[in-house]
């Protein structure tokens, strides 16, 4: 029998969702209890839940009163990525309790390329997803409906249920799951079925269960490499383990992982989500980083801009780098610096602006059709192909990343060196840049309509100089100082010319254009230019005055970018703002904005990528690094802006009662 959680249902908000990880993969649960978009073990495998994709072929895995009308409400537990949604009626309550088993969350030093979840755990018996529905009052009937469409619900699966409730596996030709199912046997009554509607590829998987106060099941989903892994760990491995004691560990790892955020200042709550989602979204094997742990959640509903984020940007990464470190974790920049010189690249030409979390070069960008996609936005793509594009910020970033992991003390709390071939690869990249730095790219946007001047883009490549000259200075290491200064200046002499339009009053988006992008923001963020320079401040207001929404919020930019329709506003370009008016001493216009911004998050606290204009729905790729990144360094860059201001503020009262004293 289908459970009636799945009539009626349709797409639910992106913001609303839970999210769970164990630095390998994550899954998004709804309010409503259903596993939505699950991608196991890694986070670049083919989904196996993709109903947020396709709310009537996508395989989704719910657990929730029978009858589906008893809303659900979630919560972390504390300090953790441990989520529980709680549903109560005047009858009784159940709560259930979602995660995936940690056994460490350091941060591995890369090890070797292609270390991945399968190599590391042969049968993938580590890596599971565990759901754990108890009832804590009175009685509630439960119903939990599984029905797993492997391949992204390409291809074909078939179910076997296993003898004495112990559980069932579900096999395609390429992906083998298994589900165990503990405690089924302590109660009075516990059914499991299954059923496929005619027209499915896919059967449906029912259990239902009255739980009375006490009484719980638990739920062990995990991957087999083969039928015959996934056989065993049904039947045997899954049984074996202590679910509660792992429940136990996982809280307490990351618990202490936190605890080592060394951040103290306002807006703590969210800053600490930020980072637990942020260290979510770092693949432990390699210590790569995901933009985001989802594909083809909509940047417009029903349109096209819906692109797949479960890969490593080298921008996206130092970034959520510099977010971390502010925080004090320090750990994630090492393993990252370890990935990155373990990339496959012959120079700065061949040197991609984004690799799979394994150092894949290939992300071939693929349109499934057969999805229907999150609220019929299609199409649905896998792979990527801005990793052939051309982005010449990219070197900057990365620069900038070993630049502030080295100002903190990285290397030597490690006991490691920046010489070597660490600086070699800074020399090469900064010699691409010193040779390339005059020629168009496709810009921080990886817009698809042509190559253009991007003044963001010439500003990295400035950044790249800067930070390699500092490095060549401070460490006494070798370099063609001269040429690289003189090519350093020059290029700022440039941007200052071509990439700032008196007639306006900004800076502009490219050369030769008025077109004004949020990018520019990041000019004095990155030390390019003072906050409170004139042209800078005009920069800003210009963009308040024409790339904001009615909430202040900020586009990337309003200008053609080669495609079809348009896009909500930028969370991490609003962010930026609030950046420069702090920045700016502008602090109650900062403060404010900030707090707004904080409101559309959604309950758990968690962003995706943009905010539409006029319904504020969230839209895009969830939980988006860049957001929660953002967060961290405005909430950072406000504290740091309330400490001058309160500095400066005192400094007369303090010597007028000096004076008054003496
Ligand atoms: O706008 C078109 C492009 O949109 C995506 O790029 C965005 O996401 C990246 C990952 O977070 C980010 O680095 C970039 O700045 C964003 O513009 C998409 O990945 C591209 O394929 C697409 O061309």
């Amino acid at each position: 029998m289908v459970g009636m959680n799945e009539i009626n249902r349709s797409y639910q908000p992106i913001n609303s969702y839970g999210v769970i990880g164990d630095c390998h993969s994550t899954v998004l649960i709804s309010p409503d209890g259903s596993v939505d978009w699950g991608c196991l073990p890694d986070f670049d495998s083919p989904a196996i839940f993709c109903r947020l994709l396709d709310a009537e072929h996508g395989g989704y895995f719910q657990i929730a009163p029978t009858g589906g009308n008893i809303p659900g409400s979630q919560r972390y537990l504390r300090g953790s990525n441990v989520l529980q949604t709680r549903f109560a009626s005047t009858f009784g309550e159940i709560v259930l309790t979602d995660f995936m088993p940690v056994e460490t969350l350091e941060a591995w030093p890369y090890k070797a390329m292609n270390n991945n979840t399968w190599r590391a755990h042969e049968d993938g018996s580590c890596h599971c997803l565990v759901r754990i529905v108890e009832c804590t009052h009175g009685e509630m009937p439960v119903t939990v409906s599984l029905k797993v469409s492997p391949d992204y619900a390409a291809t074909p699966s078939e179910v076997a249920l296993i003898a004495d409730n112990k559980g069932a596996m579900i096999s395609s030709a390429q992906q083998h799951v298994a589900l165990a199912m503990i405690g089924a046997d302590l109660l009075a009554s516990c059914t499991m079925d299954v059923a496929q509607a005619a027209d499915e590829w896919h059967q449906t998987i029912t259990v239902q269960a009255t739980l009375r106060e006490g009484e719980r099941l638990l739920f062990a989903l995990g991957m087999g490499r083969s039928a015959q892994a996934a056989r065993r760990l049904v039947e045997v491995e899954l049984h074996q383990r202590n679910f509660d004691v792992e429940l136990a560990h996982t809280l307490h790892c990351w618990r202490q992982w936190l605890a080592g955020c060394t951040y103290q200042g306002p807006y703590s709550e969210w800053v600490h989500r930020s980072a637990l989602a942020l260290k979510m979204m770092t693949y432990a094997p390699t210590g790569a980083i995901v933009a985001a742990p989802t594909t083809s959640l909509p940047e417009e509903l029903g349109g096209v801009r819906n692109w797949d984020y479960r890969f490593t940007w080298l921008r996206d990464a130092t970034f959520t780098l510099y977010a971390l470190n502010v925080l004090g974790f320090t750990a994630e920049a090492r393993a990252f610096t370890h990935w990155l010189r373990n990339l496959s690249y012959t120079d700065g030409e061949d040197l991609q602006i984004m690799y799979g979390i394994r150092g894949e070069r290939e992300l071939a960008e693929q349109e499934l059709h057969h999805l229907s996609g999150y609220c019929g936005s299609s199409p649905v793509r896998i792979g990527n192909a801005a990793a052939q594009q051309k982005q010449m910020d990219v070197f900057g970033e990365v620069l900038d990343c070993i630049h502030l992991y080295r100002r903190q003390g990285g290397f030597e709390r490690y006991g490691e060196k920046l010489e070597g071939p660490l600086w070699q690869m800074m020399q090469t990249l900064v010699e691409h840049v010193c040779a390339h730095w005059q020629e168009p790219d496709s810009g921080i946007w990886e817009v698809r309509g042509g190559l253009r001047h991007y003044v963001y883009s010439k500003v990295m490549c400035w950044v790249a100089l800067d930070r390699g000259i500092r490095a060549a200075q401070q460490l006494n290491l070798d370099a063609d100082l001269p040429r690289w200064i003189m090519i350093r200046d020059q290029i700022r002499a440039d941007i200052l010319c071509h990439g700032y339009d008196t007639s306006i009053g900004a800076f502009t988006q490219s050369y030769g254009s008025a077109a004004l992008d949020a990018s520019t923001l990041l000019l004095p963020l990155v030390g390019f230019i003072p906050p409170d320079d004139p042209r800078m401040r005009s920069t800003v207001d210009r963009i308040m005055e024409s790339l904001t929404d009615k909430h202040g919020f900020v586009y990337r930019y309003l200008s053609d970018d080669g495609l079809s329709g348009g896009e909500g506003t930028f969370t991490l370009c609003t962010f930026w703002l609030v950046d420069n008016l702090a920045m700016q001493g502008r602090l109650d216009e900062a403060r404010s904005l900030f707090e707004r911004l904080l409101t559309y998050a959604g309950r758990l606290g968690l962003f995706s990528e943009e905010i539409e204009a006029q319904s504020n729905e969230a839209l895009g790729n969830y939980p988006q690094a860049f957001t929660h990144i953002a967060l961290i360094n405005s909430a950072q860059n406000l504290r740091k802006a309330e400490i001058r201001l309160s500095e400066h503020h005192t400094d007369p009262v303090i010597a007028a009662i000096r004076l008054q004293k003496r």
